[in-house]
């Protein structure tokens, strides 16, 4: 009774933090954008209305209650304001505050603290994190909603009331419909939005797609008299055959969809009739969102059931590592009353799955045609699609046919497999590759000498999940795949071997306790001496993997491989002293280590050593 009482009572209510200062920066980094606060509110209304529409299957007395789903513009050019009203599925009182006072999105704050100040920057980054509701302050002084949840009587309305400098207030009311109201007190400066020629271009810029009716309806003034018009075409835009739709509807569709300010890079639109009919529409945006590497981020795919949308974020119909896919998936045979559970075990939903991983690998070797776009995709969801090596055995070949590598090919670029295979000399058994931590520090890599002099290509790895992904990867179009710096290399029967000799002996008994052997290289040009990883030996990146992750990481003594013709190793043959040798040979493996971007086991004793070197250089 006692809570009944103070409901009814106007409240104050503070916003939560992070709302005050998204709503300051918002204002001014999304000034020249501002007309996107109407597809906004009227993106939540339509969201509503298919929430309706969802709570219906079960209970259908709240669609009849509410009437069919429609949203209204109302324009009051007397009162300076502009209405978004819905017929959906409302708030009650707690749904308001929780809603429209805090910011429920995980990493908020990280993303806060990444906006820079630069307004430009800024209002790319915040079209990015979607502005929603907020975006209202944009045009408005003054925003008031009135809402009444579906199922709840007149008396059960809620009005809410912000100038947007801090707090809020909410208070009881009667309302006579189902659903909510936006009501917006327009600024000074965005008095244009009162003209129903702007209106009628907004929506059909941002909003077209919509699929209920968007209806605009003036009270009219001194000059004009009342009208009502209906100003979308309300069909969902995926029913409509190909041919039907411009890319500026599918573009609105995607801005809906995602909430991006940019367009989507390309999209796939099919229609599968059978046994198991469904339509897709499958986007590819032009930009990674902020929160892609988040677990709980979002996943792109509204499900629809029968044109009654079903839910968001419908994980089940793509792989994990095609989270950045925005689109809809509309499968009539469905259940309507499928659950999040129920998807996952479900028959029909594994094959739609399996279809559009394939639909969106196609779109993607397409793109991957596109010299301008691809390499934009590839720097923004790159490293996501490589997981996919590791996740989807099935369509290993395919994402494989999708990556891009750093060459050895001066001037070449980012290149694929294929394009890597096509410059291939044809007795070229083998796809060379060579994994470092930066692609420079790959160039400069001693491993890379003899594939240069005989002008064979390997590809550059750089990126920290690239040896997890190529440990999936054997090979590609039959063609092994091969890391330059592990085991033996024997490039062709013509390469000038070296014969092991008396000082490799005298070495791998000096290096004994640090290295598993050493021997003499087919590998080295002009460098002294490299490491080589054995067949079976985690890489330095693995390792640094499982080592950040806190597991445990096996004892690895690396191949020390010496170029007998080199000076060093030369003058090496000639030190009879057995401390000095044992001192020179511990440097030529701790160079061998730095080369490799290692640090030597005991950088003390490295030091001690070449400052020993260093004094008696000098003296000579
Ligand atoms: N017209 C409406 N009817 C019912 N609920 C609404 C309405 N507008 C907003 N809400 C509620 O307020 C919440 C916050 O809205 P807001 O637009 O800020 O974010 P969002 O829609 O969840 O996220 P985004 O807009 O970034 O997708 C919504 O999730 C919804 O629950």
């Amino acid at each position: 009774m006692q809570e009944h009482i103070v409901s009814n009572q106007k409240q104050t209510h503070g916003f939560q933090a992070e709302v005050s200062r998204l709503l300051n920066l918002m204002i001014h980094s999304l000034y020249s954008n501002r007309e996107i606060f109407l597809r906004e509110l009227i993106s939540n209304a339509s969201d509503a209305c298919d929430k309706l529409r969802f709570m219906s299957l079960d209970n259908p007395s709240l669609s009849e209650a509410s009437g069919e789903p429609v949203i209204t513009l109302s324009v009051d050019k007397e009162n300076g304001t502009l209405s978004i009203t819905d017929n959906g599925i409302g708030m009650d009182e707690a749904e308001v505050i929780e809603n429209l006072g805090t910011i429920a999105r995980s990493g908020t704050e990280t993303f806060l603290a990444s906006l820079s100040g630069d307004q430009k920057k800024d209002s790319q980054l915040i079209g990015q994190f979607g502005v929603g509701f907020y975006s209202a302050f944009i045009v408005a002084d003054k925003v008031a909603v009135e809402s009444r949840k579906a199922g709840t009587d007149v008396d059960a309305g809620v009005r809410w009331e912000s100038d947007g400098e801090g707090e809020f207030t909410v208070e009881a009311v009667n309302r006579d419909h189902v659903g909510t109201s936006v009501i917006l007190h327009l600024r000074d400066d965005a008095k244009e939005f009162l003209d129903p020629f702007k209106l009628r271009q907004v929506v059909n810029q941002y909003s077209d797609h919509v699929a209920f009716p968007i209806r605009m309806s003036t009270l009219g003034d001194a000059d004009d008299a009342p009208t009502e018009e209906t100003l979308n075409s309300a069909t969902a835009l995926w029913q409509r055959p190909r041919n039907d739709v411009s890319d500026e509807e599918y573009q609105s569709l995607y801005r809906h969809i995602s909430h991006d300010f940019q367009d989507a890079m390309s999209w796939s639109h099919n229609k599968v009739e059978g046994k198991l009919e469904y339509t897709s529409l499958l986007y590819v945006p032009a930009r990674a969102p902020f929160d892609l590497y988040h677990r709980d981020a979002n996943r792109g795919l509204k499900l629809y059931v029968q044109r009654v949308f079903i839910m968001d974020d419908a994980e089940q119909f793509l792989p994990q590592y095609l989270r950045f896919i925005k689109g809809v998936v509309d499968a009539p045979n469905l259940p309507l009353n499928v659950s999040r559970e129920l998807l996952q075990d479900y028959g029909p939903v594994k094959t739609i799955r399996s279809a559009l991983t394939k639909r969106v690998l196609q779109m993607l070797k397409k793109l991957g045609n596109d010299k301008d776009k691809y390499p934009a995709f590839w720097s923004q969801f790159g490293q996501v699609l490589k997981e996919g090596i590791g996740e989807d055995p099935d369509n290993r070949e395919a994402i494989a046919a999708l990556l891009r590598f750093a060459s050895s090919h001066e001037g070449q670029g980012l290149t694929s497999l294929d394009d890597y295979l096509e410059r291939k000399p044809a007795d070229q058994e083998k796809i060379y590759y060579l994994l470092a931590d930066t692609a420079s520090a790959a160039r400069q890599s001693p491993h890379l000498e003899v594939f240069r002099k005989k002008g064979i290509e390997v590809l550059l790895l750089s990126d920290p999940v690239d040896e997890w992904m190529i440990s999936y990867l054997d090979s590609y179009k039959d063609v092994k795949l091969v890391n330059a710096a592990r085991g033996e290399l024997n490039l062709d029967e013509h390469t000038e071997s070296q014969e092991d000799s008396a000082l490799v002996a005298r070495l791998k008994a000096s290096l004994a306790e640090e290295v598993e052997t050493v021997r003499a290289t087919r590998r080295l040009v002009d460098s002294p001496s490299c490491l080589v990883l054995a067949e079976d030996q985690l890489g330095p990146q693995m390792r640094r993997m499982l080592e950040a992750a806190g597991q445990p990481v096996p004892e690895n003594k690396p191949v020390l491989e010496v170029n007998l013709h080199h000076d060093l190793l030369k003058a090496l043959d000639t030190v009879e002293d057995g401390d000095r040798f044992n001192d020179l040979a511990a440097l030529l493996l701790d160079q061998a280590m730095l080369a490799e971007g290692q640090l030597p086991k005991d950088p003390a004793a490295t030091a001690r050593r070449m400052h020993q070197m260093l004094v008696s250089a000098v003296n000579n």
